[in-house]
């Protein structure tokens, strides 16, 4: 039988976060033991707020100095621009990072290349290079932990429904053009990036997310007919390497069991 993914359900943010703040420090743990850094990918959304929460600010076993931080997914609008998921990023986490000791590094897209999106993509993808090995080496990058959203309509990143993007088995970050949701032209990290990372981790909370958590965990698309979302397709494609962490609301009526904490 395949693995299933964890489907945490919390009373209220402060506990999703104080649980979200102890997975985080196992998944820096292990990525110690692997290489001295913690290879993070963060969405845009809701995560960035969620994730500025007291115990990880204030943690003195969080090592910020060894973070690398990269988008998971980014719209191609200026660094300051209002759409910007690293301004979001920057606003609501990063810069709540204690400033008195070592800093993350951080990799936001290249501005210099937002007139072509698939200059924007190769560019975040040779960053990646740059961090993991070169792509001849590995086939794919292993992000220690992703954290990221889901859409009401159940994508993640700038991965959509139904859209084209799904297939993408070469790149590591793709270029999408006619993104459904504003802003239009964005890049994002492929599906077989997101499912092959050692630990993804999405927070889905509120009653707006209830439907498509429904869909996600209680729809049998073989039986049932219909799309595969994508959001279920990383729960398909990682398995138990997937944890969700939400709150009453967004899981009310999903029959998938829950678990009340780690
Ligand atoms: O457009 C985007 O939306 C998703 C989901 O956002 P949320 O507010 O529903 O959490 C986000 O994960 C992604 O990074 C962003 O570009």
């Amino acid at each position: 039988m395949t693995k299933q993914p964890s489907l945490y359900a919390f009373p209220d943010n402060p506990t999703l976060q104080q649980n979200l703040y102890r997975y985080i420090l196992h998944a820096q743990s292990d990525a110690f033991a692997r290489h001295h850094k913690f290879k993070v990918a963060i969405s845009g959304g809701s995560v960035p707020k969620l994730l500025a929460a007291p115990d990880l600010l204030s943690s003195r076993e969080i090592q910020w100095g060894k973070w690398e931080i990269f988008l998971a997914d980014e719209r191609a609008v200026p660094l300051t621009h209002a759409d910007s998921n690293y301004a979001l990023l920057r606003a609501e986490f990063l810069s709540k990072i204690p400033k008195s000791g070592p800093r993350p590094t951080v990799h936001p897209i290249d501005p210099e290349k937002l007139g072509d999106t698939q200059d924007l993509a190769d560019a975040y993808e040779k960053a990646l290079i740059g961090s993991f090995a070169a792509k001849d080496s590995v086939k794919l990058p292993m992000f220690d932990l992703l954290l990221l959203g889901c859409g009401p309509d159940g994508h993640t990143c700038s991965l959509f429904p139904g859209h084209g993007l799904l297939r993408e088995e070469v790149a590591w970050v793709a270029a999408i053009e006619d993104s459904p949701k504003p802003p239009p032209r964005r890049i994002t990290l492929t599906l077989p990036v997101i499912t092959h990372a050692l630990k993804i981790a999405f927070v889905a909370t509120g009653a707006g997310k209830q439907e498509v958590m429904r869909r996600i965990f209680d729809t049998h698309p073989d039986t049932e007919g219909g799309e595969v979302l994508p959001c279920a397709l990383v729960n398909l494609g990682a398995g138990d390497k997937v944890s969700w962490f939400c709150d009453l609301a967004a899981v009310e009526g999903v029959s998938f069991p829950k678990k009340s904490s780690l």
